[in-house]
């Protein structure tokens, strides 16, 4: 990536969350000539101009959803990583349409935009509630990825659209980590819904790994998945307890509105035509056209599908190994500074 980043101009929607802030930092390091943050919070903004202090990113105050916003955003820019949307599962219960007009049309938008303004490459970040949805992110989130297929299929004018599919970042804004962390600190009991549900697990600098991967690999409509890891998050919770030495004792909650007991980062049918790249893998895009007889009558033969690449059987870690894993983390090193200081030595 470092290359072909150096001196371009790069439009992150999104841009002041946590997947935002690091990319845009990693962008500097590497000699982008421009980073334009899109989002809607000026406050947000604001903060994170004045951590950066660098005048090669320009904050744009705009919203997905609205065209002439991401028209602007994107004219002139070379590349684009589209990370706005609606991502909270209950809170995207209540709100489905909030989610189909920031997660569906939002990101049509910028795609319709970033098409016309000659943009060269645009990814999209997605989720692995994408997969097989039950929640109406999850439901969102696909339709967005089909968005960008769809876009790929038609012929893209020069502008190569792919996706990425996370699981679970760890310490992300409104996660579980952070929450854990606080009841922890509090001397509150941590929370857990089901013990036994399970997650992928993803640090912030895998996802951006993710990302520009993509960047780097992708052909129109491609969906990048990495072959992360998982736990359960009564280990999970577990863990944190072991690393911030208080009993691993937990209130069990119950599952909240939409949630999954276990996620899915790529399907069978997505594997049985999957490129293996180690960590990762390339979905392709079903590139068949609208021919129906080719596939209502005379049909293709495919791969036997594999199984689902599910956080139930992915490489389940460990206590400790989450430990470890969780100790890397900035977020954990410095709430453990605070507390023990001869923890992080
Ligand atoms: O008080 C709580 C809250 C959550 N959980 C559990 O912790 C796990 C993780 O919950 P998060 O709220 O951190 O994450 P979600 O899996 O609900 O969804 C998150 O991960 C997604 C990717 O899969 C998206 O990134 C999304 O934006 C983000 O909220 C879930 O099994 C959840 O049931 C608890 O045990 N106790």
């Amino acid at each position: 990536m470092n290359p072909t980043t150096a001196g371009r101009r790069v439009l992150i929607t999104g841009g002041t969350g946590s997947f935002g802030r690091t990319m845009t930092r990693r962008l500097l390091d590497r000699g982008v000539g421009e980073v334009r943050v899109l989002s809607r919070d000026e406050a947000k903004q604001d903060e994170m101009r004045r951590a950066l202090g660098d005048a090669r990113v320009s904050y744009h105050i705009g919203d997905v959803r609205d065209y002439d916003s991401v028209q602007r955003a994107s004219r002139g820019v070379d590349f684009v990583f589209h990370a706005a949307a609606l991502k909270q599962v209950p809170s995207c219960e209540f709100f489905p349409l909030e989610a189909v007009r920031t997660n569906v049309l939002g990101s049509a938008n910028l795609i319709e935009a970033a098409t016309r303004n000659g943009v060269r490459s645009v990814v999209v970040l997605s989720t692995d509630k994408a997969v097989q949805p039950i929640n109406a992110m999850g439901l969102t989130k696909a339709l967005m990825e089909k968005v960008a297929q769809a876009h790929a299929r038609r012929g893209s004018g020069g502008t190569v659209v792919s996706c990425v599919r996370y699981g679970n970042v760890m310490c992300s804004r409104g996660s579980v980590i952070p929450l854990f962390v606080e009841q922890i600190r509090s001397g509150a009991m941590p929370t857990v819904t089901n013990p036994a549900m399970t997650r992928f697990l993803m640090s912030l600098a895998d996802s951006v790994e993710l990302v520009e991967h993509a960047f780097a690999h992708a052909r129109p409509g491609d969906v990048f998945v990495r072959k992360a890891a998982a736990c359960a998050i009564g280990d999970l919770v577990v863990a944190l307890c072991q690393l911030f030495d208080v009993p691993a004792k937990y209130d069990v909650i119950g599952v909240r509105h939409g949630e999954k007991q276990h996620e899915t980062l790529a399907s069978r049918e997505e594997l049985a035509r999957a490129e293996d790249f180690g960590d990762f893998y390339r979905v392709p895009v079903d590139a068949r056209d609208l021919n129906y007889a080719a596939y209502v009558t005379e049909g293709t033969l495919g791969g036997r599908p594999a199984e689902d690449f599910t956080s139930a059987n992915a490489r389940r870690l460990t206590v400790p190994e989450i430990v470890a894993l969780l100790r890397t983390l900035p977020e954990i090193r410095a709430e453990l500074a605070l507390r023990e200081p001869v923890l992080t030595q």
